[in-house]
């Protein structure tokens, strides 16, 4: 079986950060602050996050903050939950946390909880179970959870939960491996993961591997490197991972690597991208693969980064 290529990996990152022109970047260009979180995080993961320039990452993210103290995906854009939590985990990595106003970000994450629990993702007023997540997530890592009505957001969450287990991004939904991610990640946060029946759930995750030994995100699609993350690190959150082949996976994920230039694609021989890269290189992680670093499933961060968040003063 062939071996993670961390070099050519490290060296794409980097190349990814520093390009604007290319079809990526171009792509990529309204959730920049994501992509950097993405990039970011895996070079953490793989003992690289000392070859970034710290302050010109952290001037360009403050550059990205809107006075509502919501952040764009990229600088002049609209602020949405997404790329604020986005913002607020490239600052945990860093350990920066003191460059923002605490305060004015959580007062963004509070006013976006609707009266039923439920999260909106803006001011347009989208409800998606992600952004219970991400809300939930973001002000975990602020210590700031005590500003939301944690209940009902909790009860808007199980109010999406669906008879085979899963989660779906609104009441009735269909269930979803991305969905199941947040719900079970959020539920997990909270401390509410009894609400969970993790046979019926762990059941529904373990069908989403294929012969290929890869993971797809409901029944009958294709597998794709992505759900290494979003599968696993619920079967992680819910103990049940044992219910799935690890080998098979790994192997999966090291066949959709470009050995040549570096990146990891979504599935062997496709082009790859910076997401699929992070999503990889976490799943290997969640699969404890020699020479990647522990990452928290519910933080979607390195675990010495969440250890300091919440054992340091
Ligand atoms: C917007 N987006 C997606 O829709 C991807 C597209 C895709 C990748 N592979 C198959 N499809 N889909 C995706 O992220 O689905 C996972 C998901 C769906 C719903 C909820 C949570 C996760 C991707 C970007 C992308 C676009 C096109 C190609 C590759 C990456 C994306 O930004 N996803 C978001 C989804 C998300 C958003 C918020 C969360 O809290 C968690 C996950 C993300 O991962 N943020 O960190
Ligand atoms: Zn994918």
């Amino acid at each position: 079986m062939g071996e993670l290529a961390t070099e050519k990996h490290v060296r794409y990152i980097l190349s990814v950060e520093k390009r604007k022109d290319n079809f990526e970047s171009v792509v990529m260009e309204h959730l920049r602050m994501s992509g950097a979180y993405w990039g970011l995080t895996a070079l953490d993961l793989l003992g690289k996050l000392d070859t970034v320039d710290v302050d010109e990452a952290i001037s360009w993210l403050l550059s990205c903050q809107h006075e509502s103290g919501g952040f764009g995906g990229n600088v002049g854009h609209d602020p949405h939950i997404l790329y604020t939590l986005s913002a607020v985990q490239v600052l945990a990595l860093f350990d920066k946390m003191d460059v923002i106003d605490v305060d004015k970000v959580t007062n963004y994450i509070v006013n976006l909880q609707n009266e039923d629990g439920s999260f909106s993702g803006d001011m347009w007023g989208e409800v998606d179970t992600r952004f219970s997540y991400i809300a939930i997530c973001c002000l975990s890592i602020l210590h700031r959870l005590d500003k939301i009505n944690v209940e009902k957001a909790v009860k808007y969450i199980i109010s999406c939960k669906n008879m085979d287990g899963g989660f779906g991004c609104t009441p009735g939904g269909e269930s979803h491996a991305g969905q199941i991610f947040c719900c079970v990640g959020a539920l997990a946060i909270t401390g509410s993961l009894d609400l969970v029946d993790k046979d019926l759930l762990g059941w529904w995750l373990c069908e989403r591997q294929v012969k290929s030994g890869g993971l797809n995100g409901r029944p009958e699609k294709l597998p794709d490197v992505c759900y290494s993350w979003w599968v696993l690190s619920s079967l992680t959150m819910i103990d049940r991972v044992h219910w799935i082949s690890k080998e098979k996976l790994i192997k999966f994920i090291i066949d959709c690597q470009d050995t040549e230039n570096g990146g990891i694609s979504d599935r062997p021989d496709d082009a790859v991208d910076i997401f699929h890269t992070f999503f990889g290189v976490a799943g290997l992680s969640l699969l404890e693969y020699p020479g990647v670093k522990p990452i928290d499933p519910a933080y979607a961060l390195p675990v010495d980064v969440v250890n300091r968040i919440f054992f340091t003063k």
